[in-house]
């Protein structure tokens, strides 16, 4: 378990983290959302042990992981900008990751070879940017982690390698528990494999939300009936947002779902269905309840 409390952070003199307090529980992946210069990269260097907090108190398994050599056998930052020693094959790199990290796995090393196809033998500032990023998953995965820690992990990687790297981040978060922090200035990029999510403003966490929770709860839903909609509906139902398209009613609606059913039935609709919602338009009306307008925030 990763646990934030009360971190500040301050660089020169601005605090780049104020007060942060968060927990992500084994097994579970957090996405970290924030514009740029939110204090993303310094939270997760705190949180991986890189950096110290001014305040508060940053703990993996409720140990201080500042300067803890046994967690960080344990751990993997993959930082925005890579760092690899400069003419280093992959192989070279492998063998400095073999000495650092006790459960490194080489069975898989030869394996996800196999499946990225790069040659272990060429130096790695040789590859293109999008394939020292493969190169980083490829060392950070084989390093069999209990904690990875990704600062904007995508960048540069095309959709079929993304979707395949996701799916094993996805894989060793399920079978073996593995702990994901992942930052992000894009909800796109990050939703599909986080459970929960936090959105970073000017060195403060805004707001954080277990994803499953948040979809439960809000539902969009278009609505047509007869004649114009009775305005009483609004009494019974928590209605964030409502846009009418001809004679459809398209509606946020907070709530249970076979309350909001059931109410809405009480009306008599003539088209009633759920659509999906995206984890962009939930954070649109959840950022609006805490007094933000995302577009402001995020991408
Ligand atoms: N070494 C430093 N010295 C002083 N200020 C710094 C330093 N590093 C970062 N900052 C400041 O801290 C704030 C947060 O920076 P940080 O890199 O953590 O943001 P970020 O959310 O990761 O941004 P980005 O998305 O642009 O990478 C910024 O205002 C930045 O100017």
């Amino acid at each position: 378990m990763i646990q934030v409390q009360n971190v500040v952070k301050k660089l020169e003199k601005d605090f780049v983290l104020d007060d942060i307090s968060l927990k992500i529980n084994n097994g579970s992946i957090y996405g970290l959302l924030g514009s740029n210069g939110a204090g993303k990269t310094t939270l997760l260097k705190t949180i991986a042990g890189i950096m110290k907090q001014n305040e508060g108190a940053v703990e993996l398994e409720r140990k201080p992981v500042f300067e803890n050599v046994e967690l960080k056998e344990r751990l993997v930052f993959i930082p925005d900008t890579l760092y690899f020693f400069s003419h280093y094959t992959v192989q070279q790199m492998a063998n400095f990751y073999m000495d650092i990290y006790p459960k490194w796995n080489q069975e898989r090393f030869e394996e996800m070879q196999q499946l990225l196809d790069l040659d272990t033998n060429r130096k790695i500032h040789r590859f293109s940017k999008g394939m020292q990023r493969q190169v980083a998953f490829w060392l950070a995965l084989c390093a069999m982690p209990d904690y990875l820690i990704l600062d904007e992990p995508f960048d540069g990687l095309d959709p079929v390698i993304r979707r395949k790297i996701k799916s094993w981040i996805i894989q060793d978060v399920a079978e073996r528990e593995m702990t994901v922090l992942v930052s992000s200035h894009n909800l796109k990029e990050v939703e599909d494999i986080c459970d929960a999510v936090g959105i970073l403003h000017r060195g403060k966490l805004l707001l954080e939300k277990d994803l499953d929770e948040l979809k439960s709860d809000l539902h969009k839903v278009q609505i047509a009936f007869k004649r114009e909609m009775d305005s009483t509906i609004f009494d019974d139902l928590e209605i964030l947002h409502q846009e009418k398209r001809g004679s459809v009613y398209i509606c946020i609606i907070r709530g249970d779902y076979q309350q909001v059913e059931e109410i809405v039935e009480q009306f008599n609709p003539v088209v009633f269905d759920i659509l999906p919602l995206t984890l962009e338009e939930i954070f649109i009306y959840e950022m609006e309840g805490v007094g933000y307008a995302i577009e402001n925030i995020l991408l």
